[in-house]
C-alpha cells in the first residue's frame, strides 16, 4: 500500500472530510432556507439558487468518488446521442444494485453539467436525512411513501410542479422500488411468475405506477427516457466507506436514449413497454457477465474540475478556524471543555455514520420482502 492509498484510510483524514462535509452542508441548508422570501419575490430565481446551492453538497461526495477515490466510469452510448446529454431534460431509468449507484448517477449528471438540478422519485424517509434530504426539500425532489394510494395524488401533484422548471434536469427512476437482496428478489419473481411474465435474473419486477404517472406528468416538458444499466469491473460490491477509504473502482454504464413520443400514454400498455425493457436490460446484465462490457461504442465523459475546486473552497474556509478552536481547546487546559468537545466530535461522527447507513444495503427496508408489503421500514 502506498504512503497516499495509507493516508486515505486513517480515521482522522475521514474526521476531517465529514466535518467540512457536516459543517459546509448545514451552512448552505441555512442559505437555502434564507431563500424562502425569494420564492414569493421570483420563483425562478429562487429555483436558479437553489440549484447552484445543491451543486456546493452534492458535488462533494461526487468530489470524494472522482477525485478521492479516483473511481472511473465509462460511458456507453450511441455517438449520435451523446450532445444532447445535459442539454434536454430527461427521464432516467436506472437499476438498483449497488448501494453507490445514486452517486454513480451523481457523477454522470455532474460531467453533462445537470447535477444541482437533478431529481429524483425518492422515499419520503430520505426527507428527513440531514443535509441532503433538507437540500432535496428545496430542489423540489418528489417523495413518496410507496402506498400507492397515497402516492398517485401527491406524486403527481409534485410532478406537475416541475412543468416550469427553469433548468434542464435528469428525473432519476429505481423503478424496482428498493435494492437488490437475495429474498426481494425471490419474491419478486414470485409476482413475475403469478402475473404470467418471464423471469429476471438480475433485477427485481419493476414497479410499473411510478413510471407510468411519470412520464404522464412531464409529457410535454421531457424530451426522452434515459434507459441506463450500471454494473462494475471485476465484480466490484462497492460501497461509501470504501470510497471514504480511498478505494478505487470502475463503473461502467449503458445509456440507450428513447424518444418520450415512443412511450405509450395507456396505463396498461406501459406497464407492457416497461417489463419488456427490464427484459433488455436483463440481457444486458447476461452481457456484461459473460463479456465483462456492454454492447456498443464506449466514451469516457471526462472529470471537471468543478467538484474539487468546491471541495477545496469549503476547506480551505472551515480548517482554518477548525485549527483555531483546536489550538484554544487545548491552551485552554480546562477539562470540561475538552470533554464537551470530544463528546460533541463523537455526536458528529455517529451521526454521519448513520447517514452513511442509509446508503447500505443490509440497513434497507422490507418493502419488497413480501408480495404485500406491509411496512416501509
Ligand atoms: C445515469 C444517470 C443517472 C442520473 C441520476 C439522476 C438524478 C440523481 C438524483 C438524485 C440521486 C439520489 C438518489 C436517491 C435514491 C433514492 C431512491 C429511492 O428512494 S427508491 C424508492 C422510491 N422510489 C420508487 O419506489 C419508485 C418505483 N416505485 C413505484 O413506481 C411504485 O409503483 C410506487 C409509485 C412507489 C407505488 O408503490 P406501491 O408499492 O404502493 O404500489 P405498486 O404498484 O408498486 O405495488 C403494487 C403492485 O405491485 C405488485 N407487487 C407486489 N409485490 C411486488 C414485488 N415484490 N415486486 C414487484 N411487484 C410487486 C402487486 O402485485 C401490484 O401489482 P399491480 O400493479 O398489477 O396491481
Ligand atoms: C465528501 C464526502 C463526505 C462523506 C460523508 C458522508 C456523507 C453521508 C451522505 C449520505 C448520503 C445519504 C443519501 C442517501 C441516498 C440513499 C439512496 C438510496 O439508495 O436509497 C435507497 C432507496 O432507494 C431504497 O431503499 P431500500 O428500500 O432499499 O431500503
Amino acid at each position: 500500500m502506498g504512503f497516499l492509498q495509507l493516508l486515505k484510510s486513517q480515521f482522522l483524514c475521514h474526521l476531517v472530510i465529514c466535518y467540512v462535509f457536516l459543517v459546509s452542508g448545514l451552512i448552505i441548508n441555512l442559505l437555502q432556507l434564507c431563500t424562502l422570501p425569494l420564492w414569493l419575490v421570483s420563483k425562478q430565481l429562487a429555483r436558479r439558487v437553489n440549484i447552484r446551492l445543491a451543486y456546493c453538497i452534492a458535488s462533494q461526495l461526487v468530489a470524494a468518488l472522482e477525485w478521492w477515490s479516483g473511481t472511473e466510469c465509462t460511458l456507453y452510448t450511441d455517438p449520435e446521442n451523446y450532445p444532447l446529454y445535459g442539454n434536454e431534460k430527461a427521464i432516467v431509468v436506472l437499476n438498483h444494485s449497488f448501494e453507490i449507484d445514486f452517486l454513480c448517477g451523481w457523477t454522470f449528471c455532474e460531467r453533462f453539467g445537470v447535477l444541482g438540478s437533478s431529481k429524483v422519485l425518492a422515499k419520503k424517509e430520505l426527507a428527513y436525512v440531514p443535509i441532503i434530504g433538507w437540500m432535496w426539500y428545496f430542489l423540489e425532489i418528489v417523495f413518496c411513501k410507496r402506498k400507492w394510494e397515497e402516492d398517485r395524488r401527491t406524486v403527481a401533484q409534485s410532478l406537475q410542479n416541475l412543468h416550469d422548471y427553469p433548468e434542464n434536469y435528469w428525473f432519476l427512476l429505481f423503478c424496482e422500488g428498493t435494492r437488490l437482496t437475495p429474498k426481494k428478489h425471490q419474491v419478486s419473481m414470485q409476482v413475475a411468475e403469478s402475473k404470467g411474465l418471464p423471469k429476471l435474473k438480475y433485477h427485481l419486477l419493476p414497479r410499473t405506477k411510478g413510471f407510468w404517472i411519470t412520464v404522464q406528468n412531464l409529457r410535454g416538458t421531457v424530451a426522452a427516457v434515459y434507459d441506463s444499466t450500471l454494473n462494475f469491473r471485476n465484480n466490484q460490491v462497492p460501497t461509501l466507506l470504501g470510497i471514504l477509504n480511498g478505494k478505487k473502482y470502475h463503473a461502467d454504464l449503458y445509456v440507450r436514449r428513447i424518444p418520450l413520443e415512443l412511450i405509450p400514454e395507456d396505463e396498461a400498455e406501459c406497464a407492457a413497454w416497461l417489463h419488456h425493457l427490464y427484459q433488455e436490460k436483463d440481457s444486458f446484465q447476461e452481457h456484461y457477465a459473460k463479456t465483462s462490457r456492454f454492447p456498443g461504442p464506449t466514451v469516457s465523459p471526462p472529470r471537471r474540475p468543478w467538484t474539487l475546486i468546491n471541495w477545496l473552497f469549503w476547506c480551505c474556509l472551515l480548517l482554518y478556524p477548525l485549527g483555531l478552536l483546536l489550538t484554544q481547546l487545548i491552551s485552554s487546559g480546562s477539562v470540561l471543555t475538552i470533554v464537551v468537545s470530544v463528546a460533541l466530535c463523537t455526536a458528529a461522527s455517529l451521526g454521519v455514520r448513520w447517514m452513511i447507513g442509509q446508503t447500505e444495503i443490509n440497513k434497507g427496508s422490507s418493502y419488497g420482502n413480501k408480495e404485500a408489503p406491509l411496512n416501509n421500514n
